[in-house]
């Protein structure tokens, strides 16, 4: 195991405090007894694109609902260590949970529009976070930001349910970006989809990242390489009990991470070795 990884000056060496937005501190991730993530220390970029990889289990997902505090609705999660967004403690006693997922918002595997029309999946989401603001202008402009305003402008009363996969996700897109977060959280939003509707997905996400800050978990290699600026491989090792945690093995730019990593496991699963 790469002890680096769970050292802040390590993290610091990788990323910038000054250019980090969110940043953990040996951070450790319960469900009960069970410790799903041990000790991360890592930054991650502002206006760029980090990329979560690793195998099943290894607690990419974990770490990433940490980030909005999407885990404080599981029973029995708890963080340890401490996860700071632009400086602030994400779990300090003052902050208020909605206020962090108004900031810092999220796109699902699987595409998730509410069973509204199109115009009201943004409108509603937008109202209900208090943005006044003149509501055909949002919803405009969010569809245009998430690339789907061509394709729905002739049918925004007609029901999101009734969009394909891939326009369902730009969808759920446009109603995050509407709230005008800071960061988006996207896990594994492509593995829903056509390789058709990825690709736009993908090409979105670089038009994104000039505004946004993203962090996406995927299972599909190229498109970690295609898409992130960063890339962190976590991976899980067994303990004593046979309980598996998941840790952080290697974090650096992508092209790094895919063509000269530092460690070998590293290198076997991004060539397709294991996993
Ligand atoms: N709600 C939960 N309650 C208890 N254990 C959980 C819960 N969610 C995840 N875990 C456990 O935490 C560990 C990490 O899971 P997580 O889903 O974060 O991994 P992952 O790397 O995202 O996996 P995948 O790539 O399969 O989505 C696993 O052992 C999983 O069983």
């Amino acid at each position: 195991m790469n002890t680096n990884t769970s050292d802040q000056a390590f993290a610091d060496k990788v990323v910038a405090p000054e250019t980090a937005v969110l940043r953990t501190e040996s951070v450790s991730i319960y469900y009960g007894a069970f410790m799903a993530v041990r000790k991360v220390a890592m930054n991650i970029p502002r206006h760029k694109v980090t990329a979560f990889i690793g195998p099943s289990g290894c607690g990419k997902s974990t770490l990433l609902r940490c980030f909005n505090r999407l885990n404080d609705l599981i029973p029995g999660a708890r963080v340890e260590g401490r996860i700071t967004y632009n400086g602030i403690d994400l779990y300090g006693p003052k902050v208020d949970p909605v206020e962090v997922r108004r900031r810092i918002g999220m796109v699902f595997q699987k595409p998730n529009p509410f069973p509204k029309s199109i115009y009201d999946n943004i409108a509603f989401g937008a109202r209900v976070n208090g943005i006044k603001c003149d509501m055909d202008e949002l919803v405009e402009r969010s569809l245009r930001q998430a690339a789907l305003w061509d394709e729905v402008k002739d049918k925004l009363k007609e029901s999101g349910l009734a969009l394909s996969g891939g326009q369902q996700q730009r969808l759920c897109i446009a109603r995050t970006v509407a709230i005008q977060p800071e960061v988006i959280l996207m896990d594994e939003p492509c593995s829903a989809l056509d390789p058709i509707s990825t690709l736009r997905i993908e090409d979105l996400i670089q038009e994104l990242k000039e505004q946004y800050t993203i962090v996406i978990v995927t299972h599909n290699m190229q498109q970690a390489s295609r898409v992130a600026d960063m890339t962190a491989f976590f991976n899980a090792e067994a303990t004593d009990k046979g309980n598996r945690f998941g840790y952080l093995v290697e974090y650096d730019k992508t092209e790094k991470i895919f063509q000269n990593p530092q460690e070998e496991s590293t290198q076997q699963y991004v060539s397709g070795r294991f996993g």
